[in-house]
């Protein structure tokens, strides 16, 4: 069985925030939720918002284009989200699902879907305050709305990851479950071999344990991490404590590059 979510092996953080000053050539992989946008009490509650919108923009501007949205959300989501024209390279479904100018890469669903569908399905329609979202690649279910239940969702999510060989992917209170193969360290190797990125230096911000591979991919291939949120063992270099930290200091990175 694989789980993602266990940053145990990591070093333990006390990192300072990042640079202003970030390399003229950088490549942004930027998270959405939680580091993008605040956390709501359920998905559907993040919609467009004018000023991300507006930094998106001055960002990609002064980038050349080399700004990604890397996100487990699909890429349906996130374009109601960013808008059609936002962002114009996406990852989605953590790596399951690529847009590129060049066009689109989706991953083959896994069969252990149908089940895991299932037997998630009828644990959600026993306790109304759990939310089943279908990702079509991945399917994830949130208790942020009725924590007590956390305990029966991840065991539940256990049970069939180790049956069906789906991947446990644990995140900010959600257990998803989802098509193996890729995720955010094999998206952000992926987006760096589109010509626009060739060459660039990887810059990953995100908060949560999906963040990781894009955190450590980041490292490898010459560039650094951003953790958003509390302290936590992380492969980050740097961290920011929350979305509008965020918004300051890509706001201020941008004024500084193009100054
Ligand atoms: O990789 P991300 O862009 O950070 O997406 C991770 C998951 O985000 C969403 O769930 C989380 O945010 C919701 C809205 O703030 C919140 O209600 C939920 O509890 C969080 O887990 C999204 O729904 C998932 O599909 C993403 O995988």
């Amino acid at each position: 069985m694989t789980v993602y979510g266990s940053a145990a092996r990591l070093a333990p953080s006390d990192l300072p925030p990042p640079p202003i000053k970030i390399p003229s050539n950088s490549a942004l992989f930027l998270d959405l939720d939680g580091t993008l946008a605040p956390i709501m009490p359920r998905p559907d509650d993040v919609g467009p918002d004018a000023a991300r919108a507006a930094l998106l923009a001055r960002l990609r501007a002064a980038l050349n284009d080399r700004v990604a949205v890397v996100s487990g959300r699909s890429l349906d989501d996130l374009s109601r989200i960013l808008g059609t024209d936002g962002v114009a390279y996406l990852a989605a479904v953590h790596g399951l699902e690529r847009r590129t100018p060049a066009g689109e890469f989706r991953a083959e669903p896994h069969e252990g879907l149908l089940e895991a569908r299932d037997i998630l399905g009828e644990l959600a329609r026993s306790d109304r305050g759990l939310l089943l979202e279908d990702k079509h690649l991945s399917l994830a279910l949130h208790y942020r709305n009725t924590p007590s239940a956390a305990d029966a969702v991840v065991e539940a999510a256990e049970r069939l990851a180790r049956q069906t060989g789906l991947v446990l992917q644990l995140g900010d209170m959600v257990a998803e479950l989802r098509t193996p193969g890729q995720d955010k360290g094999s998206s952000v190797a992926a987006l760096l071999r589109e010509p626009a990125f060739r060459g660039a230096v990887p810059i990953f911000v995100g908060d949560d344990l999906t963040d990781e591979d894009g955190f450590a991919a980041a490292a490898r291939l010459g560039g650094f991490g951003v953790l958003v949120g509390a302290e936590r063992p992380t492969a980050a270099t740097y961290r920011l404590e929350g979305p509008q930290a965020v918004h300051a200091w890509l706001d201020a990175a941008v004024q500084e590059m193009t100054r």
